[in-house]
């Protein structure tokens, strides 16, 4: 029988990630020269960029500039109107597989069934991203949703759903992360403990690509931001 109030320890790493292979500073994703149209409306055009292990890139700019079109290409969900896109300097399109394998994306949103409990939320992605057994009821605690492991998403708030979409990024072994407004509804707290996430993500050689129209607090050596203008 599942203890109804386990014993954790919140601070406690739940899970316990090793480096990955690589250099810090290898070439992950490549964008040359992309355009992207959507409704007759250039997007951007002509945008290139590198990112690498270690990287975090913030693309920002106003509503409607393009960014979640843009992430969704970076993702490989969308075909760019011009440009190529390349993973460790191959084309995507010859290496979408390992790409996939390797991709944690994270939608506008939640990407959660409501139906579902945080527990068998939980199961569902490990099981679909082949990860074993971690201890979810001390992931739960440490993402502050303690007790409520076992009541259906939909009776969940707005920033406890959202704690249960980001718990995927607490057990994934994916190097680049892309994850479209990750702060969304989530408070002071939660905000910087992603943030101090991002940063062991990052010194272990991950990647992250987001958006948010919030400044980032903590200082990434690695931050880029990439500014969308507004095109009419
Ligand atoms: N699949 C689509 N089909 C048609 N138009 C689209 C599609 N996806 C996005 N658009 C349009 O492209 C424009 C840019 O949308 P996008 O979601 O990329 O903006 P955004 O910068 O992420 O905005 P926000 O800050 O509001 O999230 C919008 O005008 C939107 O209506």
């Amino acid at each position: 029988m599942r203890p109804i109030f386990p014993v954790v320890d919140s601070k406690r790493p739940v899970i316990k990630h090793q480096p990955f292979s690589v250099i810090v500073g290898q070439e992950l994703l490549q964008a040359q020269a992309l355009s992207c149209i959507r409704q007759d409306r250039v997007l951007f055009e002509q945008l290139s960029f590198t990112v690498r292990a270690g990287d975090i890139l913030q693309v920002a700019g106003k509503n409607g500039a393009g960014k979640s079109s843009l992430l969704r290409l970076l993702a490989g969900l969308s075909a760019p109107d011009e440009g190529t896109l390349h993973y460790r300097s191959q084309p995507l399109s010859d290496v979408v597989d390992d790409y996939a394998a390797n991709l944690c994306f994270i939608g506008h949103q939640s990407g959660i069934h409501e139906q579902l409990t945080a527990l068998e939320n939980l199961a569902f992605w490990r099981a679909a991203a082949g990860v074993p057994q971690p201890d979810d009821y001390a992931l739960l605690a440490q993402l502050g949703l303690a007790g409520l492991e076992d009541i259906p998403c939909n009776m969940l708030s707005a920033g406890q759903q959202r704690r249960v979409s980001l718990a995927r990024l607490w057990f994934t072994s994916c190097q680049v992360w892309i994850l479209d407004e990750p702060f969304t509804a989530l408070d002071q707290s939660a905000i910087a403990m992603l943030q101090q996430y991002f940063l062991q993500h990052l010194n272990r050689g991950g990647a992250i690509v987001l958006t948010t129209h919030q400044n980032l607090t903590l200082q990434y050596n690695s931050l880029t931001t990439l500014e969308l203008a507004y095109r009419w």
